[in-house]
């Protein structure tokens, strides 16, 4: 990059989080057990035996972490709602100590000059959903316009931007094909009827939403671009289906209304015929998609199941504590490519940042005040940052970065293994401690990005 890049106007830089990762007090105030409270009590299904009983205090240290971000410069917080605080059963009774903690939490952000961006869903399903099938179910839908029209009813106006869910392809792949995230299904038949049941939720979501809210309401999706290991033709076909399967599964139903055909491939039998009026319930016109980017897929077949295609690890990748390859121009690539593909829906990215081997905490500079340098995770901020650059440079409307993340956090399966934070975690004291890196986005942010 020659000279100081411009970003446009009004381009909105944040963070984000999540309830699960971050709040604690899972069962507080009337809340109810969610699908991770339940799995992270089970025993082996998470290093160490990781709970969010704790995670970083938020629930309780809510306050001061909104003291945090505005002392950061943020102009935006993503976070999500804890379905099971605000619903205990999911459905049905309201428990108004759990609704009037996000509405306490989004004043004390409007009040601090933050803009709050909401996700409804970041995988914490409530558990007696779970009990009635949970997104097997296609009444899930149902369940999930419900709560979503209690938040929008009580929300909507102070939060102005609204996301329906958080990375559907983890949700499937990760909590019903391979079983490694909550609810820990194995299943070649359960995994595409969860992906299509969410798909119908997110769209009976938006279409509450056109009824009730008056501003925007979008998708956020994990995507990365796969790059063939070579130019084989097993490996470029391989390629092509672990594209389908990640990075079009989701956003060709919500924006095109159908799915990429090398589905059936992956799935074979366990591909069900699905009702065409589904497609027209899913595919709901979205103000803007949001994208998260952590690394790219260099790709070649494999006897993987059932995709039959993997990722080679890459020799950049040894940076990274959960060894993903810094490479981005994979956002660039990926930007572009969702332009040609879907056309002009903004896009703002969502979730991008790295977990590092970050030194302890227990070195302050010259004022006193905790420090950890982090090198690594700055370099991995202005290279990606850039490349957002780039592919705005190239037409792309890109609206925002979120910065995953704010806290060092729960990290789901992986426990508190992996700190992705700008802000150091001391897990013991609850003590904050804003990371090299968080000192440097907060120029970026002061600057509007000319001081990448
Ligand atoms: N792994 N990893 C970090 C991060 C995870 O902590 C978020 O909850 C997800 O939305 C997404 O997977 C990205």
């Amino acid at each position: 990059m020659s000279q100081a890049p411009v970003f446009p106007d009004g381009f909105l830089w944040g963070a984000a989080t999540a309830a699960h990762q971050i709040e604690g007090s899972p069962l507080a105030d009337g809340a109810g057990p969610s699908i991770w409270t339940r799995f992270a009590h089970t025993p082996g299904m998470t290093l160490n035996g990781d709970t969010g009983d704790v995670a970083c205090d938020h629930y309780r240290r809510w306050k001061d972490d909104v003291k945090l971000m505005r002392d950061l410069g943020l102009q935006a917080y993503r976070f999500s709602v804890a379905w099971a605080r605000v619903l205990p059963e999911g459905t049905g009774r309201i428990n108004q100590a759990g609704l009037d903690f996000y509405s306490r939490l989004v004043d004390e952000l409007l009040a601090n000059g933050i803009e709050p961006l909401l996700t409804l869903y970041h995988w914490d399903l409530p558990a007696a959903l779970d009990d009635r099938g949970g997104w097997l179910n296609r009444d899930s839908a149902d369940w999930f316009a419900e709560y979503a029209s209690v938040m929008y009813k009580a929300l909507d106006g102070r939060v102005k931007k609204w996301v329906t869910l958080n990375e559907p392809w983890v949700i499937t792949d990760g909590g019903y094909l391979h079983g490694a995230l909550a609810p820990g299904h194995r299943s070649l038949f359960e995994a595409p009827i969860a992906s299509h049941n969410l798909m119908r939720a997110h769209g009976a979501a938006v279409r509450a939403y056109r009824e009730i809210g008056a501003h925007e309401i979008g998708l956020v999706v994990n995507i990365e671009p796969k790059y063939a290991a070579s130019d084989s033709e097993a490996d470029r076909v391989a390629t092509r289906r672990a594209h389908a399967y990640m990075n079009e599964q989701y956003l060709h139903p919500a924006l095109l209304g159908r799915y990429p055909e090398e589905l059936e491939d992956v799935f074979g039998a366990a591909w069900p015929e699905w009702p065409k009026q589904d497609f027209e319930l899913i595919r709901q016109k979205l103000d803007f998609v949001g994208i998260n980017y952590y690394t790219r897929g260099v790709t070649e077949a494999n006897d993987s199941y059932p995709l039959k295609a993997g990722s080679v690890r890459q020799p950049l990748a040894t940076y990274s504590e959960t060894g993903w390859e810094f490479y981005p121009k994979g956002l660039t690539d990926l930007l572009v490519w969702f332009k040609q593909t879907y056309g002009d829906t903004p896009v703002y990215i969502t979730e991008n940042g790295a977990a590092m081997y970050d030194p302890p905490a227990a070195e302050v500079d010259a004022d006193g005040r905790g420090r950890v340098r982090d090198p690594l995770r700055t370099a991995y901020l202005r290279q990606h940052i850039g490349a957002i650059h780039d592919a705005i440079q190239a037409g792309v409307d890109v609206r925002g970065y979120m910065l995953w993340s704010l806290l060092d956090n729960l990290e789901w399966s992986l426990g508190y293994s992996k700190r992705f934070g700008m802000v150091h975690v001391n897990y013991a004291t609850q003590q904050r401690t804003p990371k090299d890196s968080a000192h440097w986005y907060s120029g970026v942010i002061r600057s509007h990005g000319r001081s990448l």
